[in-house]
């Protein structure tokens, strides 16, 4: 066993051997002034529950097994995905001026981006029939989907064309019934997104659409105009059968999940346009750069992992409530699901061993306040421990101030309301308020990097690989055998 894994087993099982004790009498709040804040983002863990020894503790496991100094390692490209044998370079690709190998392919690819965004957006692309594109369909899954499906639908605001972006991940045909019926192919543009190119939703929903083109008089060389591939597998074209579809690359050091800072980020770019994802990947570029650079107990992203650790092991609190105060936010939710318990869903340490810690935490949520009015009574009063992140912004984006400060003030009594203990009720919970100014390109996504290096950090500690995915190939593989047998 590395010598850092075993030095993060003994500092995680002193943690563990507070469980009993807490186990009975769930330990006070931190209390007190407890805000770190960094790139715009605040983060109060004064209601957590542990006092500043334990704090120091924590933050002394950190430091016992350079875990700032390992996640270092993965910024500047070492082969971190271990059992894919790749580096996860995700940060590169909002570093403007890495002096990695891989950056000049990245500036040159964001480069490209913009410029086909131009045309899109200025209508020097047009569709085979002469007119502008008003419509993109960006058909893609998981991480092909759920990042940029969620910053476009929080930026609503900022689409500065006039440009509808449609979002078909789902092999349901009800989706593409529906979508379809009230498009013109003339005037449509697919993104067919997916890394691997291997995705059966993915090229079913593409090869659909691409029908539909056909029935619509558009076929052959003239799919050019109306197709764009974003893959790491050169043959994309080909699998869909538009060979001559443009081709944005990614790469195979960019994991699915972390991949909304490439050209998976295409519709971004077409919809809110170039300046803004640039403002996208700054936000993410100064948290990246706090990730490293901050002293442990400034840091944010590694005291959100650290307080993780200490919920899931001292306290049992099993699960992630994600609570976001702010309708645009919703789909977060589902972002921050796959980006969590698809990286830390494991059993198996990088050695091969069984680990003996909660790794993957399940992630849930919901949006404030429809969330009070539905579950809250089960975490205020039932018998679970939950550990839950309450976000909002603090500036509305629209003039109906009444209505913001009504939000803000559940979202503030929530926060305490949560953490108060009833005598009739064994439910525990412990709260990290975050909030930014605003919801912009910014500061989403220096909200999406600190949940990241959160991430990252944990399969650190944890001596997972938060980079790989095994377990999800057996339900794609059974799939495909049930679909073959039916045939
Ligand atoms: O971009 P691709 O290769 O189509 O993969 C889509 C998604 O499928 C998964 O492999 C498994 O769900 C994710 O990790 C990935 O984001």
């Amino acid at each position: 066993m590395p010598e850092f894994l075993s030095k993060t087993q003994a500092g995680l099982a002193e943690i563990s051997a507070y469980s009993d004790e807490y186990e009975k009498n769930p330990p006070k709040l931190l209390g007190g002034d407890h805000t770190l804040e960094a790139c715009g983002v605040k983060v109060d863990i004064s209601r957590q529950r542990l006092n500043e020894e334990e704090l120091k503790h924590l933050y002394r496991i950190a430091e016992d097994v350079h875990l700032v100094e390992r996640h270092r390692n993965m910024m500047q490209g070492k082969q971190v995905n271990s059992s894919e044998k790749r580096a996860a370079l995700h940060t590169l690709l909002r570093d403007p001026e890495s002096s990695l190998p891989q950056a000049e392919a990245v500036r040159k690819n964001l480069d490209e981006m913009r410029k086909f965004a131009y045309e899109i957006r200025q209508g020097l692309w047009r569709g085979t029939t002469g007119q502008r594109i008003t419509d993109v369909i960006n058909v893609g899954i998981g991480g092909s989907f759920a990042g940029p499906h969620f910053v476009y639908d929080a930026c609503q605001d900022m689409n500065t064309s006039s440009i509808a972006v449609h979002w078909v991940s789902n092999v349901d045909g009800w989706v593409l019934v529906n979508l379809l019926s009230k498009l013109s192919a003339s005037t449509t543009l697919v993104i067919v997104s997916s890394k691997s190119f291997g995705t059966a939703e993915t090229l079913l929903n593409a090869e659909t659409i691409r029908n539909w083109f056909i029935q619509q008089g558009i076929e052959g060389e003239e799919l050019c105009k109306h197709f764009v591939v974003v893959s790491s597998n050169e043959k994309a074209g080909e699998k869909i059968g538009v060979p001559c579809a443009r081709r944005f690359p990614i790469w195979d050091w960019v994991g699915g999940r972390f991949s909304v800072w490439s050209a998976t980020g295409l519709p971004l770019m077409i919809a809110l346009g170039p300046t803004h994802f640039d403002e996208f990947l700054r936000g993410a570029h100064q948290m990246d750069m706090h990730s490293i650079e901050s002293e442990p107990e400034k840091n944010l992203p590694l005291t959100l992992a650290l307080l993780s650790i200490w919920n899931s092991i001292a306290l049992n609190a099993g699960t992630l409530c994600f609570l976001p105060y702010e309708h645009r936010l919703r789909h977060m939710i589902q972002w921050l699901q796959q980006l969590q318990m698809e990286s830390l869903g494991k059993s198996r340490l990088t050695n091969g061993e069984l680990t003996f810690f909660p790794t993957g935490r399940i992630v849930w949520g919901g949006l404030g306040n429809d969330a009070q009015h539905t579950f809250f009574q089960c975490l205020r009063q039932g018998v679970a421990r939950t550990a839950i992140d309450i976000l909002w912004a603090d500036r509305p984006a629209h003039s109906l101030t009444v209505h913001h400060d009504f939000l803000l003030a559940n979202a503030k009594a929530q926060a305490n309301v949560l953490v108060t203990e009833d005598d009739d009720s064994l439910a525990m919970n412990t709260v990290n308020v975050i909030r930014v100014r605003d919801i912009s390109p910014y500061s989403l996504g220096a909200l999406m990097a600190m949940y990241e290096h959160k991430t990252t950090m944990l399969g650190n500690l944890f001596g997972i690989n938060p980079f790989d995915q095994p377990g999800v190939e057996l339900g794609k593989r059974l799939a495909r055998d049930i679909m073959n047998e039916e045939q």
